[in-house]
């Protein structure tokens, strides 16, 4: 995987330790303790740049919200919206998702958001791919009962693929949508990738999974 972490963004990070959390692992069990209120918590894994987890954060005050992001040279411009909004329900980790079960008891989430992960699309690459079954496990280690995954992206490879992992992991298909932009869906929250690639024409592919 392409490494873009930079020294000048871990210092930035490191400035901001109200919005970033620098040792996860112990709010482990206790993430209520992060956030000014107690409320349902949310992540997305693969953040980027954070217009969706931000856009989430503000459009829906009632909920807790952690970007994850593996690239510090990329979540700094997540932080800077942070600080500029002034969001109390938002915070940032620049982990790898690989290592969850580290930062998060299971039933501490209640949602997973993926957005436009990368697609890994060569068969000997599948177990990279955020939605292959050594990952469902992962999430499913720190959901609760039900917990829901919510995955968009503009690669249809990854959707087939990601919708047969889903599947054969036993999950159940709550929602689905073949072209989002030009279905009745409401409130969706564009992602820097998606407004790129729908401005591009490209069609959006979405589903919801819930564990069982
Ligand atoms: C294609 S970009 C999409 C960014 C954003 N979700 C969007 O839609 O604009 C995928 C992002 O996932 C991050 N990523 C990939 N694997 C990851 C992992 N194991 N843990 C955390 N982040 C990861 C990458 O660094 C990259 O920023």
């Amino acid at each position: 995987m392409r490494q873009r972490n930079k020294p000048w963004a871990k210092d930035k990070l490191a400035e901001y330790p109200q919005y970033v959390i620098s040792e996860p692992e112990k709010y482990k069990g206790k993430w209520k303790e992060a956030f000014d209120k107690d409320q349902p918590l949310h992540i997305e894994i693969g953040t980027g740049k954070g217009r969706f987890i931000t856009g989430m954060a503000k459009a829906n005050p009632e909920n807790n919200y952690i970007g994850i992001e593996l690239a510090d040279s990329v979540i700094v411009t997540a932080l800077d919206r942070i600080i500029e909004d002034g969001l109390p329900n938002v915070k940032l980790l620049n982990v790898n998702a690989n290592d969850l079960r580290d930062y998060f008891e299971k039933g501490e989430v209640d949602r997973v958001y993926l957005n436009f992960s990368d697609p890994w699309p060569k068969k000997r690459h599948a177990k990279r791919r955020l939605t292959y079954k050594s990952f469902l496990e992962i999430y499913e280690n720190i959901l609760g009962d039900k917990g829901e995954i919510h995955f968009k992206t503009d690669n249809q490879g990854l959707f087939e693929s990601s919708l047969m992992s889903f599947s054969e992991y036993g999950m159940l298909l709550t929602f689905v949508s073949l072209d989002l932009h030009n279905s009745d869906y409401e409130g969706n929250i564009m992602t820097e990738y998606e407004e790129k690639f729908s401005s591009r024409g490209s069609r959006i592919f979405r589903c919801e999974v819930q564990y069982r």
